[in-house]
């Protein structure tokens, strides 16, 4: 069976989404703040490498565990909200099929207790 990685068109379409994602991100006061000091062009290979690798496609993804990649940043319910919705509603705009949507939110709502701040 195909791996939702493969369905949704593997890396080159993540990357794609990648690209979208962070330009809702970055437009969005609520949470770019976040990512003021960061360097977008590698936020971006990384984020690609995780999302194909949490899809099922090959491990590529030589970053650091979500609770490290996180850590210190008092990141709060409202902002994973924000950022798993930009993500929905960039799925969305790419049509990737409703059901596929729903899989991999469910993916990265299960990322939650490592990603905020408790
Ligand atoms: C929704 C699920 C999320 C996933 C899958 C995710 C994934 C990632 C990945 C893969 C990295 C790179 C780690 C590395 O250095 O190797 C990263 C870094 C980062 N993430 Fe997230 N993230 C998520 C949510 C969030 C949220 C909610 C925020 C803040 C609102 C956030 C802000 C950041 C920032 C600021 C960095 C560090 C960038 C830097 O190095 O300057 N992330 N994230």
């Amino acid at each position: 069976m195909a791996t939702l990685y493969e369905k949704i068109g593997g890396e080159p379409a993540i990357r794609i989404a990648v690209e979208k994602f962070y330009d809702r991100v970055l437009a969005d006061n609520t949470v770019n703040h976040f990512f003021i000091e960061t360097n977008m062009d590698k936020q971006r290979d990384h984020q690609t490498k995780f999302l194909s690798y949490a899809l099922g496609g090959p491990n590529q993804y030589g970053g650091t565990s979500m609770e490290k990649a996180h850590e210190g940043m008092n990141i709060q319910p409202e902002h994973f909200q924000a950022i798993a919705h930009h993500l929905q509603q960039t799925l969305e705009e790419l049509n990737v099929a409703d059901e596929d949507i729903a899989i991999v939110m469910e993916k990265i709502g299960g990322l939650a207790p490592h990603i905020i701040e408790k």
